[in-house]
């Protein structure tokens, strides 16, 4: 059980860098924060799950997240709103669906360069039994 708590802590300290490089990116500023609903009054009618990467670095924290798997699932979301909130073809949605494609293809390759994948299967067998 020892092994398992020094496991997770593990997997959080390396989420909590990963988390922190993307919210450093300038190109993913407005992902850094939950969508403010007084600039997009009609946001929680459309998207019903919002995320945001300060609301992962939280979950971090909270233990939410049992292996990278679960944190990028996290990213998927952030990244389907994004094209479900902004689906037309003028250039301001274009930009922001590029840019949610970029930011979800950078945290895959992220993790898949510096995590070990027996690492990452470890965290998951943790996960599966609980
Ligand atoms: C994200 C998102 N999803 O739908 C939309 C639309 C956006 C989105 C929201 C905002 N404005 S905001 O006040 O909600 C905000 C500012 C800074 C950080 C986080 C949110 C700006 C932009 C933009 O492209 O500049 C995009």
């Amino acid at each position: 059980f020892r092994e398992e708590e020094n496991t997770l802590r593990e997997l959080r300290i390396f989420l909590r860098q990963i988390c922190a490089k993307l919210a450093r990116n300038k190109q993913f500023y407005m992902f850094s924060k939950p969508v403010d609903v007084e600039e997009v009054p009609d946001y929680l009618s459309v998207i019903k799950e919002p995320m945001d990467l300060e609301t992962m670095m939280t979950k971090i924290d909270h233990h939410k997240y049992t292996c990278a798997q679960d944190f990028l699932n996290d990213i998927d979301l952030m990244c389907a709103n994004a094209l479900e909130y902004n689906p037309d073809r003028n250039p301001a949605d274009k930009q922001i669906r590029h840019r949610a494609c970029y930011l979800q293809d950078t945290a895959y390759a992220l993790i898949k360069a510096e995590m070990d994948s027996d690492f990452e299967d470890n965290c998951r067998k943790i996960r599966d039994d609980r």
